[in-house]
């Protein structure tokens, strides 16, 4: 099945509930848990060192480099399951990527705050691939502040996957919270062109 347009204001995004079929979803979960290179990184808030409530790891091309949440990111090379990923979905999204931010989110406890995918290396237009794998988890869409629109739940279950593009980044930021319901692991992967072109 295809990507199809979200209806959303200001926003470009294209969705596949089911892009990888759920075997294949479940068998690269327990390899990509099982090889990719995790850790747990800190990020540093108003002089203090807080542990990121997930892990995470980042590969890609060699001149990829990244700089997220004031972490900098030295690429690890890609593993062939990576390389193979990116292909295909590069292909259905019809757009390159040279990197790939990974996050493990272990249970429901861990989580991403509230950001936009807007650093300078992205470019004005940043084009990004959402590949989740395990649990499904709440991501929600909020307007940045200033902008009144209503905001948006999407459940995104094992195998979607969400691209993100156009003005999206400018207009819109995204979360995926805390939950108290006992699930299990949720590996995303974030396909993404850093540096511009
Ligand atoms: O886990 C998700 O679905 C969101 C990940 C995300 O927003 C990011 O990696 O920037
Ligand atoms: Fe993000």
């Amino acid at each position: 099945m295809p990507l199809f347009p979200l209806t959303l204001p200001q926003a470009d995004l294209l969705f596949d509930p089911a892009f990888l079929p759920a075997a294949e979803a479940d068998a690269l979960l327990a390899q990509l848990t099982a090889e990719v290179a995790w850790e747990q990184r800190s990020i540093r808030l108003f002089g203090q060192e807080f542990p990121q409530p997930r892990l995470t790891a980042w590969y890609g091309d060699p001149e990829a480099r990244y700089t997220y949440s004031g972490l900098a990111w030295e690429p690890r090379p890609w593993t062939p399951a990576l390389l193979a990923l990116r292909q295909r979905v590069a292909a259905a999204c019809a757009a390159p990527f040279n990197s790939v931010l990974l996050n493990l989110y272990r249970d429901g406890r861990d989580s991403m705050g509230w950001h936009a995918d807007d650093e300078p290396e992205l470019g004005p237009k940043p084009v990004i691939a959402s590949l989740s794998l395990g649990a499904t988890r709440r991501f929600r869409l909020r307007p940045r502040p200033g902008l009144v629109l209503p905001s948006l739940s999407l459940d995104l279950g094992s195998g979607s996957l969400l691209l993100m593009r156009g003005s999206t980044q400018q207009h819109w930021q995204h979360a995926l919270p805390k939950t108290t319901q006992p699930l299990g692991p949720r590996l995303n992967l974030t396909f993404r062109w850093v540096g511009g072109k």
